[in-house]
């Protein structure tokens, strides 16, 4: 069953750009990437299925539920986002932003349990951050502080985590290493993975699925193998390139921008 779905989904976003009957779901445990060019509206789609903003039609269910009549605390329990701008927080330090990821499973009455300190500790972890807990996020490099806006995310222990160009300012080893801890959260916990990522041959090596978005459309989806196609990258990027098939999963070469284009 579909842990999060979308159905016909419209959302106009202004005078000149719209999401445009956009239906797609995540099963539980599904790695899913979502790729297009700049501006096709992967942002907003992401939004969108995290109730951050309310379509003008259509629907999004969360594990079987219409989001739009859930209760903030109980989709923060299941769902998680991590979006491209995080707000500037000065003095907070990391253990105080991961264990705020806490907050939809504390309890007003009881406050911070064994548990969500466990948990928080687990998070921080996961994401090698031990060293860093105790730093105010002002004083951490662009990656440092992404990743403990990851942990902070984790530590919600959602079932599906959506994240929007989660290794935007990562050196390369620290763009590996997101990946290759969302491949981990994945396969120990089954938690579901959905992200916007613009290199479009990392979306391949770590998605079971791809969706392909133009224009505020879904215009393709399926495994790499099937979405990653000369045709699907000269009408939507407007590239031509060579594909690589024989590893696990395909491989482009760009080779130049399409005829016509420029
Ligand atoms: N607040 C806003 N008001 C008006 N238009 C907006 C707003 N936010 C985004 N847009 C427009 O909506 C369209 C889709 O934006 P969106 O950020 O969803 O695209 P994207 O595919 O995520 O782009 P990118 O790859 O550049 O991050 C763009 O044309 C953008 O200019």
């Amino acid at each position: 069953m579909a842990v999060l779905s979308a159905e016909q989904l419209c959302f106009d976003m202004s005078q000149h750009f719209g999401i445009k009957d956009v239906s797609l779901y995540a099963e539980q445990g599904e790695r899913i990437s979502i790729i297009g060019p700049n501006g096709s509206g992967k942002s907003t789609l992401l939004k969108l299925m995290a109730r951050l903003l309310k379509p003008h039609q259509g629907l999004v269910m969360l594990d079987g539920k219409d989001i739009a009549v859930m209760k903030g605390r109980e989709t923060a329990k299941a769902l998680s986002m991590l979006t491209q701008i995080q707000p500037q927080l000065t003095d907070m330090t990391v253990r105080d932003l991961v264990q705020y990821g806490r907050h939809p499973h504390s309890s007003m009455l009881s406050g911070t349990s064994r548990e969500d300190r466990a948990v928080t500790e687990w998070a921080i972890s996961a994401t090698r951050m031990e060293t860093l807990a105790d730093r105010p996020l002002e004083s951490l490099s662009g990656g440092e502080r992404q990743r403990a806006w990851i942990a902070m995310a984790l530590a919600q222990q959602p079932k599906v985590l959506l994240l929007d160009e989660p290794t935007t300012y990562l050196d390369i080893a620290n763009q590996l290493e997101v990946l290759e801890l969302m491949n981990q959260l994945n396969g120990q916990m089954n938690m579901t993975i959905v992200m916007v990522l613009h290199d479009i041959n990392q979306a391949a090596q770590y998605s079971d699925r791809m969706i392909v978005m133009h224009d505020g459309s879904v215009v393709h989806h399926g495994p790499p193998r099937d979405v990653m196609t000369p045709d699907m990258f000269e009408s939507v990027f407007r590239i031509r390139v060579r594909i690589h098939q024989e590893e696990a999963y395909p491989y482009i070469f760009p080779l130049a921008v399409a005829a016509g284009t420029l």
